[in-house]
């Protein structure tokens, strides 16, 4: 039985064709990813970039403006196609002769065993085998909850029918940096509204103190802030703050982070065993407390990102199939990106936890403006930030802002990966010149490891 048709519609494959196998899904299939996740997201911020990439052209001596943004064609292109992937998905499974597609709420109410639905509809599903893959939905704050007032989330904004006038972000992290700039590009007015001191503070301090920077000449950005109460009516919203003039918008995105939805099944019918953040506690093979059953993706895993769960459901797709000679999961050097413009991305630690760990690092921080490809671009505020250990020479973390950054890392996720020295990526391999690399691989050079070989 899987139950959750996002990363665990992913385990099943032709491998499983000699077993009986229930797919179970409240939703459509594809899960947040697909359907209002990473995919949508990425295919509205690939407008967002094109209409910034006109509005810079005079920087470069090309006379261009962005025309009129039609938000339902650009709505279309991406729901239209993405709409019908997840029906696909979800007939390809009905059509299977092994499959059968359950749709409703699930719930356990003992050992491996589901209802699924509710009142006449309800049915009881068991199975030998169990894969919990149930995600997670948006995080909505008591302010919000409680002020009875219309409110958006990733879930929904992405398929508003016109961009807001002026659309107030609550949150500072992932998904408001990289909706703000959709909603930005498309017209609207942005505020964001975060309760640390800057923007993505999870990030590393550059990384966080420069973004919030570039931010702050776009959007207007009130950090340390904590919304208080929301007031007024539908399209006139007063968001009132415990810090600053309260702020008035006629859209309000709620983008705090995640609530699991390991709330929402009965785990402990099952035997199943949360941490007391929510997760299902599951160990290196993904296996939970209850016999035969394994979790995989947010509801489970440290790191809530779509590469994460696609690799935990490739690990229980094979534990299932070879539990005498199970594999594990890794979660060193879990790579990420912000896709904002410009694009962040990181690996590993930041410089604030090399310092809190006590480590003995060496950091070396390169500008994009300071290599060719940097000139080409007329890039103001790119950099590449390396950190490694003194004692091994090995990568602690890396960090990238600036075009292509999410591409650009993926060198550093392979060293970290395979524990290749840094200063042996830097010099063992031939970089291209002049391609955006360059930045990367005079990063690493430039680190002082006690080692000035050529
Ligand atoms: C706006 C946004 C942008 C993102 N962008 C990126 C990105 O660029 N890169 C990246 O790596 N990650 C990104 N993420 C994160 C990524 O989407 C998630 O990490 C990933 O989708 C998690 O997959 P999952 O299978 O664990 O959960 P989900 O995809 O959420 O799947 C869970 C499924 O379970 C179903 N379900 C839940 N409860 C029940 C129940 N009780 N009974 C039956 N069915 C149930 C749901 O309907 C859903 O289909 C983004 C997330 C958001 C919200
Ligand atoms: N490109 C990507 O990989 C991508 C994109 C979008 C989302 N995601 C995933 O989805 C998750 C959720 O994204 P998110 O942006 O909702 O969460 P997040 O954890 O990235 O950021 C939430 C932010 O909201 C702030 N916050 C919390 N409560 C607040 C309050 N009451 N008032 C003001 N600020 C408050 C937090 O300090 C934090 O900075 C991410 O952690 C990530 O795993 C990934």
């Amino acid at each position: 039985m899987i139950v959750g048709a996002g990363s665990g519609n992913a385990v099943v494959d032709e491998r499983f064709s000699h077993l009986d196998v229930a797919v179970i899904d409240e939703g459509p299939f594809g899960g947040t990813c697909l359907n209002r996740g990473c995919i949508p997201s990425k295919m509205l911020v690939h407008v967002a970039d094109l209409i910034d990439t006109i509005r810079d052209a005079g920087r470069f001596g090309v006379e261009a403006r962005p025309g009129r943004v039609d938000w339902p064609a650009v709505r279309e292109r991406v729901f239209g196609r993405l709409d019908q992937e997840a029906a696909e998905g979800e007939q390809g499974r009905r059509s299977s002769a092994n499959v059968d597609v359950f749709k409703g709420r699930a719930r356990f109410t003992g050992d491996r065993t589901l209802t699924v639905g509710t009142g006449a509809d309800t049915v009881t599903v068991r199975g030998e085998q169990v894969v919990v893959a149930v995600g997670s939905r948006p995080a909505v704050p008591p302010p919000v909850r409680d002020g009875g007032l219309p409110y958006e989330t990733s879930d929904t904004v992405m398929r508003l029918d016109r961009p807001p006038r002026h659309l107030a972000v609550l949150g500072g992290g992932y998904i408001a940096a990289e909706l703000a700039h959709v909603f930005h590009a498309a017209g609207s007015r942005i505020t964001v509204i975060e309760q640390e001191d800057t923007l993505l503070p999870a990030q590393d301090e550059t990384v966080a103190a420069a973004c919030t920077a570039i931010a702050s000449e776009r959007y207007d950005v009130r950090t340390g802030a904590a919304l208080t109460r929301v007031e007024g009516e539908p399209g006139r919203l007063r968001l009132v703050l415990d810090d600053g003039p309260a702020v008035e918008a006629d859209t309000l995105l709620v983008a705090v982070g995640r609530t699991l939805n390991s709330d929402r099944i009965d785990a402990g019918r099952a035997g199943i065993d949360l941490h007391d953040d929510g997760r299902i506690v599951v160990d290196a093979f993904q296996r939970t407390s209850a016999a035969g059953v394994f979790a995989l993706g947010d509801v489970s895993t440290p790191f809530p990102l779509k590469h994460v769960a696609n690799r935990e459901a490739h690990v229980v797709a094979h534990n299932l199939l070879h539990p005498d000679a199970p594999i594990r999961t890794s979660h060193e050097a879990v790579p990420a990106a912000v896709f904002t413009h410009p694009q962040i991305a990181q690996v590993g630690r930041t410089e604030q936890q090399c310092r809190q760990e006590g480590l003995d690092y060496a950091v070396s921080v390169r500008r994009f403006a300071d290599t060719a490809y940097g000139w080409a671009l007329e890039d103001t505020t790119g950099f590449c930030k390396v950190l490694a250990d003194r004692r091994t020479g090995l990568l602690l973390g890396a960090h990238i802002l600036g075009p292509q950054a999410a591409s650009l890392i993926q060198p550093l996720v392979i060293a970290m990966s395979l524990d290749i020295k840094a200063l042996d990526l830097a010099r063992s391999p031939l970089w291209i010149h002049p391609a955006p690399t360059e930045v990367v691989s005079n990063a690493l050079r430039d680190l002082d490891l006690g080692d000035r070989k050529p």
